[in-house]
């Protein structure tokens, strides 16, 4: 029987498109991964969300994090997220020799979502769907590149953190989450990069105020992932080669209880 082997769940925030060079990169780089291991991409684009409201003349919110989303600025943070973000990441691809296929949490039935709490408006948690598509897609050698936007079971528009999707992508997959930003991993107060997360030391951070803003959903997502598929989740910065991400030389690794060594 042939070998099955366990996808790569990549996400990168969508700061990565501000520069196209280190993007080519990181996507030539996806593409000899996609040699060895099926991987799949899951993107995001609060800058992107972020210019397109302003230029709107729409202010926007974000509490721990998640951005607070009116219904009626769906249409743009969709075309933001869905739209602009998702193409332009497929046209990095198809740059990298890669045929991408675009798509969004709610296609081919990918993820459930439910609004998260009216307070922050149209905002959705993603929980995991079905694997047909996805595995279709990884069979035939395309690039899934997917997008944060979810529907909930009435067909209402939903907002998802892109690492809260890239986190319920993985446990749908059983794969590798890498989760890539424009920092090196989780910083600690001197800015010096812990290499290992527990619960207790995320606590701790959080705690101190260390670790905050988006990088506090990220953490969360991170343990949730690494609990779940009972293995570390890596957070990385999108500059480092991908070997060494992937070969644990940089980054951090956020590891579930069931690996600490009182477990
Ligand atoms: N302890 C920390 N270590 C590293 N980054 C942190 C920390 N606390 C907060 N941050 C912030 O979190 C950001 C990464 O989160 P976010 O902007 O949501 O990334 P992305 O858009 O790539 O998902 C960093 O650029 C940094 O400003
Ligand atoms: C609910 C919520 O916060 N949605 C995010 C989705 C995009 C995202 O997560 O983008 P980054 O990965 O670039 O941060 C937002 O609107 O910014």
């Amino acid at each position: 029987m042939a070998e099955v082997k366990t996808p790569v769940v990549i996400k990168v925030g969508g700061a990565l498109l501000e520069n196209p060079q280190i993007a080519g990169q990181l996507l030539g780089e996806i593409k000899a991964l996609q040699s060895l291991r099926p991987v799949i991409l899951v993107h995001g684009g609060g800058p992107l969300v972020e210019t397109l409201l302003a230029a709107m003349q729409l202010t926007s919110t974000k509490i721990d994090g998640l951005r607070v989303t009116p219904d009626e600025q769906m249409p743009y943070v969709c075309g933001a997220l869905a739209g602009s973000a998702n193409k332009s990441l497929c046209g990095l691809a198809i740059g990298a020799g890669i045929t991408p296929v675009g798509l969004s949490l709610m296609d081919g039935g990918i993820t459930q979502c439910k609004v998260l709490d009216e307070k922050y408006g149209a905002v959705g948690v993603p929980s995991v769907g079905k694997a047909d598509l996805l595995n279709q897609l990884l069979s035939a050698s395309f690039l899934p590149v997917i997008s944060s936007i979810g529907s909930n079971s009435d067909g209402r528009l939903l907002n998802v953190n892109a690492d809260q999707a890239a986190t319920v992508i993985a446990e749908l997959m059983g794969g590798d989450l890498l989760l890539l930003s424009n920092v090196d991993g989780v910083l600690d107060q001197d800015k010096q990069l812990i290499k290992e997360l527990d619960q207790s030391r995320i606590d701790e951070e959080v705690a101190k105020g260390v670790i905050k803003d988006g990088m506090l959903v990220k953490v969360a997502a991170a343990m949730q992932a690494a609990s779940e598929l009972a293995k570390p989740v890596t957070i990385a910065n999108w500059s480092a080669p991908l070997t060494a991400i992937l070969n644990n030389q940089t980054g951090t690794r956020v590891i579930p209880a069931s690996q600490t060594s009182g477990a």
